[in-house]
């Protein structure tokens, strides 16, 4: 036997009892707008998403797109502005950020797992009562006098409720569900909900075994800068409150701990553009990006 051979041999027997472990689980995975990229990227993860079905994991997958509606933003010559990581959302970004989400970048992920060989539908939030939404109310501290002030950042929301029958029944019969991160109120209001927010509320209510958060960067680092493969929900927490974790990160990390609060196992935030990123961390010793747990 050659080396390459004997290196596949020890990947797939180290790969079994992964295999095992997540057979029947139900993993959710949350495909972020920059992790999309190039078109290639988009058919790799969906070979990884149909590959995972395959082997008898339950993948969901909840999809971001925020630089592809910035990019329809752009040719509409409409301006768009971010508080604390959230898009402002008027009734008109609305419109937009619903027709993208739901839409184009909706129907690519769906149609790139099924082309992989796997049955794969697309819904939002919306559909089948899936993610109840209320209004997000959000405070920033004045720098000069430091009292609280409200934000409003129109129709942003936080999911309320998550009904998960519509999920059920299609990871009962197979299917996998690519979810887009729009939510509807009590009064019919549609909502534009972060993606990673999104992700949790649905893992949570799923009590996922496991969480991934794919992203542009390689997990969380550290201070010196190098990757962090793992974290107890505490040391996060202390991460947060010390700054060095910051930005577009929090929301991220806080994801995961309200996740794992409500039962998920692990949660993960890792690289989504380097190949095959969803099967390196549930099928390595290893793994790939930050692990953070109970
Ligand atoms: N400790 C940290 N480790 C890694 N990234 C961090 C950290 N603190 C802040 N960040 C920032 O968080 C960003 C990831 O969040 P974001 O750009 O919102 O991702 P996405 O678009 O995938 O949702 C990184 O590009 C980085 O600038
Ligand atoms: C309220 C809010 O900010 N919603 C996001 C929804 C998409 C998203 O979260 O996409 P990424 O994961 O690719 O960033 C937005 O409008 O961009």
């Amino acid at each position: 036997m050659n080396d390459t051979a004997r290196d596949q041999m020890a990947m797939l027997v180290g790969a079994l009892p992964f295999l095992k472990r997540y057979d029947e689980q139900i993993v959710v995975v949350k495909y972020g707008g920059h992790a999309m990229g190039e078109e290639e990227t988009a058919l790799r993860f969906g070979r990884d998403i149909a590959l995972l079905e395959q082997v008898g994991v339950k993948p969901v997958v909840v999809h971001g797109g925020g630089p592809q509606i910035n990019a329809m933003l752009k040719r509409l010559g409409v301006k768009s502005t971010f508080v604390q990581g959230l898009r402002v959302t008027d009734a008109e970004m609305l419109d937009v950020v619903e027709m993208v989400l739901a839409g184009p970048v909706n129907k690519q992920i769906a149609e790139a797992i099924t082309r992989a060989g796997a049955i794969a539908v697309g819904i939002s939030g919306k559909d089948g009562g899936l993610i109840r939404a209320r209004k997000l109310t959000r405070t920033v501290r004045d720098p000069d006098n430091g009292a609280e002030q409200a934000l409003d950042l129109g129709f942003v929301g936080e999911p309320e409720r998550v009904d998960t029958r519509v999920l059920e029944l299609m990871i009962g019969a197979d299917i996998v569900p690519v979810v887009a991160p729009v939510g509807v109120g009590e009064d019919g209001q549609t909502y534009n909900i972060n993606a990673d927010t999104a992700a949790g509320a649905i893992a949570g209510a799923l009590k996922a075994e496991r969480l991934l958060l794919l992203t542009d960067v390689p997990g969380v680092l550290g201070r010196d800068g190098a990757l962090v493969p793992e974290m107890t929900v505490a040391e996060a927490r202390a991460g947060i409150a010390a700054g060095w974790i910051s930005g577009g990160m929090i929301p991220k990390v806080e994801t995961c701990i309200y996740a794992i609060e409500r039962g998920v196992k692990g949660a993960v935030i890792l690289d989504g553009r380097v190949p095959h990123a969803v099967l390196v961390e549930l099928f390595t010793d290893s793994g790939a990006g930050t692990l953070i747990r109970p």
